[in-house]
């Protein structure tokens, strides 16, 4: 299958700055990718390379088939791309400005109503935009990302500004063209969010990549410990405690809650052991690793090899 998205050991730099350190990736056609880094990282700069606004150092980049920086970049049309700070000539409306850029797509004008009340914009719609909040410049720019029918949709923290239903909005229209096809790639911060919803992150520290895979993945290859929570009647945690064995962090919440880490190896026998039906557990939950942990335990990992 043709990739939508491949680099091959890209370097970017600025002088004596590696923006971006020997990355390599591939994206195929309706993959959701999500890049995630600290300020600086690099994730602006991958976007801009694949876009064709920058020119790699070293190594070879294909975006849809074509390589970004050519002069003539067949398909550019099909590229939709968010940029972190979106800013539009304040004195046109919201309408004006879709028009200009439903024209540049070769989109049909009448996809801009849809549009607009897909995110709420009707209403402001013949506006200047000078009088728009920055949530409302934020889904002016998502739509004119999405015209043209996209393959490939670069948003970059495209929810920052937008309030919990308009994010939820956003990534039901992000979720629907991913379905028709669409390879999307996004960075934010907000890793609570991308949890469920990128089907695969791209960890970059300091432009090196030091992550790539599904949120499974990430959890096999890091072997973070699980957090086993019970809960038992009242003064029965001494109970639990002796048919568990020592086990790391054992923390007794109240005097109904009990938490404690396993190993992955560990896992298995540790359940066992708390649902044996002569014991004294009521409830359990099992607390999988977060993305905050899995980036924390990346970066930490690069940090102690570089
Ligand atoms: N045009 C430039 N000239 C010099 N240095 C640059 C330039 N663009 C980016 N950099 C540097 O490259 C590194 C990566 O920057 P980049 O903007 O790609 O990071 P980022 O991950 O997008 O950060 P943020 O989350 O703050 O947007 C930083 O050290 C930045 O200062």
């Amino acid at each position: 299958m043709t990739a939508i998205v491949e680099l091959e050991h890209i370097e970017k730099r600025y002088g004596a700055i590696a923006a971006v350190d020997d990355v390599s990736f591939r994206l195929e056609p309706g993959e959701s990718v999500a890049l995630i880094g600290h300020n600086g990282a690099g994730k602006t700069t991958l976007f801009k390379l694949m876009l064709g606004l920058s020119r790699p150092t070293s190594g070879h980049i294909r975006v849809l088939g074509d390589d970004p920086a050519a002069g003539e970049f067949a398909a550019r049309k099909r590229l939709g791309y968010l940029p972190e700070s979106v800013s539009f000539n304040g004195a046109l409306t919201g309408r004006e400005v879709l028009s200009f850029y439903a024209h540049l797509k070769d989109a049909p004008a009448a996809k801009i109503d849809d549009l607009l009340a897909r995110v709420g914009l009707t209403a402001a719609s013949n506006r200047p935009i000078r009088t728009y909040s920055k949530g409302m410049r934020q889904r002016l720019g998502l739509i004119q990302a999405l015209f043209g029918d996209p393959l490939l949709l670069l948003l970059d923290e495209p929810t920052t500004g937008l309030d919990p239903a308009l994010r939820l909005e956003f990534y039901e229209i992000v979720q629907e063209l991913q379905q028709k096809g669409a390879t999307i790639v996004l960075s934010s911060h907000a890793l609570t969010e991308l949890e469920e919803r990128a089907r695969r992150i791209i960890i970059l520290n300091r432009g090196r990549m030091v992550a790539n895979g599904s949120i499974e993945q990430l959890r096999r290859l890091a072997g973070l410990p699980i957090r086993i929570r019970v809960t038992v009647a009242s003064g029965q945690a001494q109970r639990l405690s002796t048919l568990v064995g020592p086990v790391p962090n054992w923390r007794e919440i109240n005097g109904h809650l009990v938490e404690f880490d396993a190993a992955p190896g560990a896992k298995i026998d540790l359940i066992r052991r708390v649902t044996d039906e002569t014991g004294p557990a009521e409830d359990v939950t099992i607390v999988q690793p977060t993305l905050d942990d899995l980036y924390a335990h990346f970066l930490r990992r690069h940090g102690e090899a570089s």
